[in-house]
């Protein structure tokens, strides 16, 4: 029997377990086993994914390094709205100096989050956009833009977000493309630079939100407008998500901005039984 701290947070609904483990001495190589006990909406607290806070080696150009799990245990380079609740995390604990841009270390190398009020932005740096695919859900075939935002997307138009069915079965995609597994995005115009999206994630299934979903869809449409490869100035799209509202900025220099609200709605000491 284990007792521990934890938090929950979320972004835009896209919820999170932190575990704060800054010298590594109290979750050590978090074991995917446990991690998906956790996680899981019935047997255990119920989590997209977990976040555990450990202090970055020394040299990797940041204080922390968010050590991101998927819901079902499994290990991804990077996530979006987790990097954004993560920094609320280390704001709130006084572990960081929110008035300034604060870089957090990731398996994707360094992303700079800025703290204003209830929202966080995080420069998600140099997304790429890739080929087209397919991605078969409902029975119905559809191309798919590959979009490398650190993890790997594959963004499908559809004229309404119900054309995605259920999302409780993954939607097939093309292994050769994505041999490690890829996050699945719908996407739905809304008005000028304006979209809303489902997803279905690589080891958590269908979420209420993605941030680095929402980078995909973002740069996936202004590529459709004409935005392809970088656009000449900023563009800024608005991505509707289940849970809520992100901003992606794409700027001219390539860079993608990810921008949202980061809470965190309870801590606690965690005595796990399970
Ligand atoms: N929800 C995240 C993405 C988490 C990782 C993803 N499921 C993967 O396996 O690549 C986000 O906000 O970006």
């Amino acid at each position: 029997m284990t007792t521990f701290a934890w938090l929950k947070g979320h972004g835009t609904e896209n919820d999170f377990l932190i575990l704060p483990d800054p010298d590594g001495t109290v979750h050590g190589d978090l074991d995917a086993a446990f991690v998906a006990a956790l996680c899981d909406r019935r047997r255990g607290l119920g989590a997209d994914g977990v976040l555990r806070a450990v202090r970055a080696a020394p040299g990797e150009g940041a204080e922390w390094f968010m050590d991101y799990r998927n819901a079902d245990g499994t290990i991804a380079e990077m996530c979006g709205n987790g990097v954004r609740v993560f920094a609320r995390y280390l704001a709130l604990e006084g572990l960081v100096d929110s008035s300034v841009p604060v870089p957090v270390a990731t398996r994707d190398g360094i992303k700079v989050v800025t703290y204003d009020g209830i929202a966080i932005a995080v420069d998600m740096g140099v997304p790429r956009l890739l080929g087209e695919s397919k991605v078969v859900a409902e029975g119905t075939a559809r191309a798919a833009r590959h979009v490398d935002v650190g993890n790997p997307h594959a963004v499908a138009f559809v004229d309404d977000l119900g054309e995605a069915g259920t999302l409780l079965e993954e939607p097939q995609y093309d292994p050769a493309v994505y041999p490690d597994g890829v996050n699945i995005e719908f996407v739905a115009r809304r008005g000028p630079r304006h979209v809303a999206m489902r997803v279905h994630e690589r080891g958590a299934g269908e979420t209420r939100s993605c941030g680095t979903g929402a980078v995909a869809v973002a740069l996936a449409t202004a590529a459709a407008d004409g935005n392809d490869p970088a656009p000449d100035e900023d563009v800024t799209y608005r991505v509707d998500v289940p849970g809520g509202t992100l901003h992606v900025t794409w700027r001219a220099d390539g860079h993608a901005v990810l921008a949202g609200p980061a809470v965190i709605i309870a801590r606690g000491d965690l005595t796990w039984l399970g």
